[in-house]
């Protein structure tokens, strides 16, 4: 099985890593097979653990790195060189995009490999080294001339900002001194750290909750290792955060240390380990750390050394180096070099997502939008603000890795190229773009729930996406069919991909004559870890793939043992044939099938040639059902792992709801209050009014009676026997009149009955009477007159309020009920209260 080369798209290394300490119980299921002539080994086996039924798997690769393998050994071995050649174009013309990525497992050792440990360098620090290096005497120097960076931010085609590096670093590094310490080495190859000590309770940090996700578990482990990685001679006094304690207890750390600790755990970044609860409501991502000044690095590691590697330069061009960090976190992209913003709104930290398109300047190849970038002059400059990056980067806490990382980081290094003393030339980029991808995980064995656990759908889909568009270039290898490979399904598979093939619209634009990036892919794999997730990025990944059948019935090994050679023929034949229509494409390296070699032998009576013809088929079929098994068993493998990350989609999708559910209960609760509170506030305002013009109304009323009985009514605040004085007087008044009134009721009877006793002509005597003063000679007068006394006399005793209704006796002499009001005057107001109650 010859490796195939992937045309466009990745050289694919392998790299195993050495077993974790306390893993020496577990069993290894991969194995390195020894290549001819001593050569570097490109071939592995996979022999699934306890399950003897089971596919042994065989992977091929560009090269195979064992246990034993440097970081040295890498950066050489997997031509890291020739790319940072590749993007110097040291032949004139613009360089060649160079891209150097990691693919594996969650803590198979991405990180380890791209940006070393607390003692070893990674490929990262090495290819700035050699870049920096092997460009010393042709780089500028934006500090000796404004113009230069002004011209560098003119040719930049990304809406950048740009900033040289003492601009940027003065503002991350609370002890930064610019110029007088570029450029400076420290000697140990060791990070010191004292800020590390700080446990900061930052502001927009979300308290702990009984939901909160323990990111990392063990806060003062890190100060145990600075401690540690400080000589004791060197170790200061802890730094005191204003807000947060200290952790004490250094005398006990000693003995408690983990000897493997990740050189992340060292980092700022790894500062960014706290307890930090689920992700906020309004958005699909915890938030980002408060921003604050950083510590500067007091020394990094110088191992290993390859200061006698140099790239070739283009003499005759000038360089400048902009570097810019980015990463890919649930699908969209966000600025490392940006701090986060706080939200007027939210009051917490936030980034900006940014956009990957065409711009003005770039309209034929998409470019991340709106990016800080730095000048860098010197690798001091480039790895200081490397770590400025990682400090920004997610990272947690898991069941897999203690730091793993939570998003696909970019390291992208431009190389701005042109003529020596052009001041006015254009300048050319190419970038070398250096990518740590998460590793993908099983919730189950990460032990993730909640944000960490949503990360790790979106790390898993991200990464089910490449393994597509790497599945489709490896079988564009092995098929005449037109090499679509999907790249824009998702964000991280297009800054992957489209630099690896001409973009269709820029046929006649310059960019169509740019060559496609080169691209290495280091696959970290841990020959002890998870045999299913590892097994499944390989397949994805491996150059090639070679499929042997578990063994079968010894019988029938016997038979194809002995008739091996007139069985080939038709073994090809029949397995080819019967597997093409349901063949997936993850086994188009396959061979049909191997004959197990470890089969025992038998011996048994002859048979006829019949019986050996049917037995001979049996076997074929045997094999092919076996063949046909192992397929559906990796086609179920793969469906597995889909299923495994749309469920924790599904669960994100869910947290999501029920953040969003929240969102929305505590506005309308919020909002009914605001109404409640302002109904309540009316409500108030009305029944006071009315509560006063009740008031004013009786006040009035009470006036009116004053008025209408002549009773002069003293105010509330005089003395308290006022009402029972004005209700006396008032009795005495009614009963006055009432007695007067039933006074001349009687009278008026007596009258009437004397009058009904005389004839008409004798009622004239009447006239005589002094007290009926208008009666006259005219009977109809008279009983006028007498009507109007009548009246006059005659009083309500309901009340001064009340209209009065008078019986008044009309000239025909027959009385009609009238009603009628008292003068305007004097009722007005009570009318116009009444109508108001
Ligand atoms: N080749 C190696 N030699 C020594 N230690 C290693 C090697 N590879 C990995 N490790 C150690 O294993 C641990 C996990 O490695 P690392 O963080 O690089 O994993 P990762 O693949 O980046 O994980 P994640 O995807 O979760 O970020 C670290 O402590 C690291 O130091």
């Amino acid at each position: 099985m010859e490796p195939p080369q992937k045309s466009n798209l990745f050289q694919v290394y392998l790299r195993l890593r050495p077993p974790p300490a306390g893993n020496s119980a577990a069993e290894r299921f991969l194995s390195v097979e020894d290549s001819p002539e001593n050569d570097a080994p490109t071939h592995i086996t996979l022999n699934p653990p306890n399950d003897r039924r089971r596919a042994i798997e065989k992977f091929a690769f560009t090269q195979v790195f064992e246990e034993d393998a440097t970081q040295l050994d890498l950066f050489q071995g997997t031509r890291v060189l020739p790319l940072v050649e590749g993007v110097l174009a040291p032949h004139g013309g613009d360089g060649t995009d160079g891209l150097l990525a990691t693919l594996g497992v969650t803590g198979s050792g991405k990180t380890h490999t791209m940006l070393g440990s607390r003692s070893q360098r990674g490929l990262t620090q090495l290819a700035l080294d050699v870049l920096f290096r092997s460009i010393d005497s042709n780089i500028v120097d934006c500090e000796t001339s404004p113009l230069l960076e002004a011209s560098i931010r003119s040719s930049d085609a990304s809406e950048a900002t740009i900033h040289s590096a003492p601009v940027f670093l003065e503002t991350v590094y609370s002890d930064f001194s610019g110029p007088s310490r570029a450029g400076s080495r420290a000697a140990t190859p060791m990070i010191v750290r004292p800020s590390i000590l700080q446990t900061p309770q930052l502001p927009g940090r979300f308290p702990d909750s009984p939901h909160s996700v323990r990111l990392v578990s063990h806060e003062d482990e890190m100060s145990r290792i600075t401690l540690l990685a400080t000589p004791p001679n060197q170790r200061g006094p802890p730094v005191v955060s204003s807000r947060a304690p200290v952790a004490s207890n250094e005398p006990k750390l000693a003995h408690s240390l983990s000897p493997k600790k990740h050189y992340m755990t060292l980092t700022s970044a790894a500062k960014n380990k706290k307890t930090v609860t689920k992700p906020p409501v309004k958005g699909d991502y915890p938030p980002p750390p408060t921003p604050r000044r950083l510590q500067r690095p007091s020394a990094l590691p110088q191992a290993p050394d390859i200061s006698s590697i140099r790239a070739s330069c283009d003499p005759s061009a000038e360089y400048a180096i902009v570097i810019s960090m980015y990463e890919v976190y649930n699908d969209r992209i966000f600025d490392l070099l940006t701090p986060p913003i706080k939200s007027s709104v939210t009051k917490e930290y936030r980034r900006r997502p940014l956009l990957f398109k065409s711009t003005e300047l770039s309209p034929d190849r998409k470019v991340v939008a709106g990016l800080r970038k730095v000048i860098c002059r010197n690798i001091t400059e480039a790895l200081m603000v490397l770590e400025a990056g990682l400090h920004e980067r997610r990272v947690a806490g898991t069941g897999s890795n203690s730091v793993s990382s939570r998003s696909h980081g970019f390291f992208c290094v431009e190389i701005k190229k042109r003529r020596r003393g052009r001041t006015n030339g254009r300048w050319g980029t190419s970038t070398l773009s250096i990518v740590d991808l998460a590793g993908s995980e099983r919730a189950r064995d990460a032990k993730t729930q909640g944000a960490t656990l949503a990360e790790a759908g979106k790390i898993n889909e991200s990464l089910m996406y490449l393994g597509q568009c790497l599945q489709m270039q490896s079988d564009a290898n092995s098929t005449t069919k037109p090499n679509l490979v999907p790249f824009r399904q998702c964000k991280l598979t297009e800054l992957l991909f489209s630099n690896s093939f001409p973009s269709p619209s820029a046929s006649h634009s310059a960019y169509s004559r740019r060559a496609p990036q080169k691209a290495v892919m280091i696959v970290t794999a841990d020959p002890f870890g998870d045999f299913n997730a590892t097994s499944q990025i390989l397949r994805y990944s491996a150059l090639a793939r070679e499929v042997t059948v578990p063994r079968i019935p010894s019988i029938t090994s016997t038979i194809l043992a002995n008739a091996n050679t007139t069985m080939h023929s038709h073994q090809s034949e029949s397995s080819v044939g019967s597997r093409s229509p349901t063949s997936s494409p993850v086994l188009s390296h396959h061979k049909p099938y191997f004959h197990p070699s470890g089969s025992h032998s038998r011996t048994f009576s002859p048979v006829s040639d019949t019986e050996r013809a049917t037995m001979e088929n049996a076997a074929l079929e045997i094999a092919r059902m076996a063949d046909i098994i192992d397929q559906l068993n990796a086609e179920l493998a793969r469906e597995s792992e889909a299923r495994m990350s749309a469920e924790a989609h599904l669960m994100s999708m869910e947290d999501r709801i029920a953040d969003l559910e929240q969102e929305i209960r505590e506005e309308c609760y919020a909002d009914f209050e605001q109404r409640l509170a302002l109904e309540m506030g009316r409500l108030k305002v009305s029944l006071s009014l009315e509560q006063e013009r009740g008031e004013e109304h009786w006040d009035r009323k009470v006036e009116v009676l004053t008025r209408g009985v002549g009773v002069t009514v003293t105010g509330p605040s005089e003395d308290e026997g006022g009402d029972g004085e004005h209700e006396d007087k008032e009795n005495i008044l009614i009963e006055n009149l009432e007695e007067e009134n039933e006074r001349l009721r009687r009278e008026v009877s007596i009258l009437k009955r004397e009058l009904s006793g005389r004839t008409p002509s004798r009622r004239n005597p009447l006239q005589e009477r002094g007290d009926l003063p208008t009666l006259r000679s005219s009977g109809a007068d008279a009983l006028g007159g007498l009507g109007n006394k009548m009246e006059s006399l005659r009083v309500s005793g309901a009340g001064a309020g009340e209209e009065k209704k008078v019986l008044k006796v009309s000239s025909s002499g027959s009385p009609t009920k009238k009603v009628r009001k008292l003068p305007a005057k004097k009722w007005e107001g009570v009318t116009a209260e009444d109508e108001l109650m």
